[in-house]
């Protein structure tokens, strides 16, 4: 890594680490307690260091096929999900132990994508994380494998770390695996494939670089692993794929050493509640800009107000989702609208000042606020 460019690990404190199923279940042998033992320290180094860690650890399939001697992943939902809910339990307990070696209690979290969609929800696990933070709690998250079925599934880890850096806004995601990083070709299908050492999370050569799939042990593969980065990055984190089989690899990360594959984020850093609005909400509506509307929210950073309005589409409710369409029928934001839509169609093209006039009472003179807006490119 250029020495301009301080390390995203050793510059941030907040840190997401995620670690894939053949690390953590030794290619689905069955938990290698000793990997576990040393990431657990090195996350107790971490923390002592000043930095908040959430693990997110794969691996509850294959530790459950593991302790059921099960050769092959079952392909019958129920069958998947017995087998999580059989090695989630090896999984809290190995953390459990592994971090009580070094003073650290742990917390563990199942989170399914319906947490991530619904805003309440969505808030409430943040609460409890940044709880958990407060009170020195390292917290250990997976997907609820057991409840989720293939239809509602976040379906793998490296997005769910991603998601999950999102929900802290996170400095930095690191994806801990079995390859030392992302190469330009699958590594397992050709010996001269090349590390990329550094690139920008949103740079589109990277997916076409991580087609391949995954081992048979997880889920993911690495295409998963770049568009968490490019996920992480529209939250501001930036993300270090590497291999969870170096020695003391998180540390030295935290350290500054250039390990692995560092996919920096190069967005303009979204706060995770306009993240969440913009990855999660279902539209209602549709407002039909004049052009000085347009300019005013995609040129001057201001809110949008009803005079800038021509029309209104659509059913929606206060606090709903909207999309800002231009003149030109391109949408060029959405946000949480503070009017429902009936008085919406009241007020628009109308200055702030007759707001309360026409309906009686004002609640906002923004019809959406700047904060709970996104500008779309
Ligand atoms: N361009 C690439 N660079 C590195 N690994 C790749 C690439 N394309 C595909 N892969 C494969 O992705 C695998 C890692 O994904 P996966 O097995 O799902 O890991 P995890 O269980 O850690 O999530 C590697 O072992 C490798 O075979
Ligand atoms: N939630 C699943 C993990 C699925 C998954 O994404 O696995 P991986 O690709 O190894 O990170 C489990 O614990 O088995």
């Amino acid at each position: 890594m250029a020495p301009e460019t301080p390390s995203p690990i050793k510059a941030g404190t907040r840190l997401v680490v995620k670690v894939g199923s053949s690390l953590v279940t030794n290619d689905g042998r069955g938990l290698d307690l000793q990997a576990v033992g040393q990431w657990c320290e090195q996350i107790a180094a971490l923390r002592k260091a000043g930095k908040e860690v959430v693990l997110v650890s794969s691996g509850a399939i294959a530790e459950g096929m593991a302790r059921l001697g099960w050769k092959r992943r079952p392909v019958e939902m129920h069958e998947l999900q017995a087998a999580a809910a059989v090695g989630q339990m090896g999984l809290a307990q190995a953390y459990e132990g592994a971090f009580a070696a070094h003073g650290l209690r742990t917390a563990q979290i199942l989170l399914t994508h319906e947490d991530m969609a619904d805003r309440l929800r969505y808030l409430n696990a943040r609460s409890t994380l940044l709880a958990l933070f407060k009170f020195g709690i390292v917290p250990i998250v997976n997907e609820n494998d057991t409840v989720a079925t293939d239809e509602i599934k976040v379906g793998d880890n490296d997005t769910l770390g991603a998601l999950v850096a999102n929900l802290v806004e996170a400095d930095a995601l690191i994806i801990l695996t079995d390859q030392t990083g992302l190469y330009d070709q699958d590594p397992r299908q050709n010996p001269n494939a090349r590390l990329i050492t550094r690139a920008q999370a949103d740079d589109q050569s990277l997916v076409a670089m991580a087609g391949g799939a995954g081992s048979h042990i997880g889920k993911g593969g690495m295409l998963t692993k770049v568009l968490a980065a490019q996920r992480a990055a529209k939250s501001g984190a930036s993300t270090v794929i590497a291999s969870g089989r170096e020695p003391n690899v998180l540390t030295r990360l935290a350290d500054g050493e250039p390990i692995g594959s560092a996919l920096l984020a190069s967005e303009p850093i979204w706060s995770a509640r306009k993240q969440w609005m913009a990855d999660h909400l279902r539209l209602r509506g549709r407002l039909l800009l004049d052009a000085g509307a347009v300019k005013a929210l995609t040129l001057d950073g201001k809110s949008l107000l009803p005079v800038g309005v021509r029309s209104v589409e659509g059913v929606f409710e206060t606090g709903d989702l909207v999309a800002c369409i231009d003149p030109n029928g391109k949408e060029c934001a959405r946000g949480l609208i503070n009017y429902s839509s009936s008085d919406t169609r009241r007020i628009m093209g109308k200055p702030s000042n007759q707001i309360a006039d026409i309906l009686g009472e004002m609640t906002e003179s923004e019809l959406i606020h700047r904060d709970n807006l996104v500008v779309l490119n």
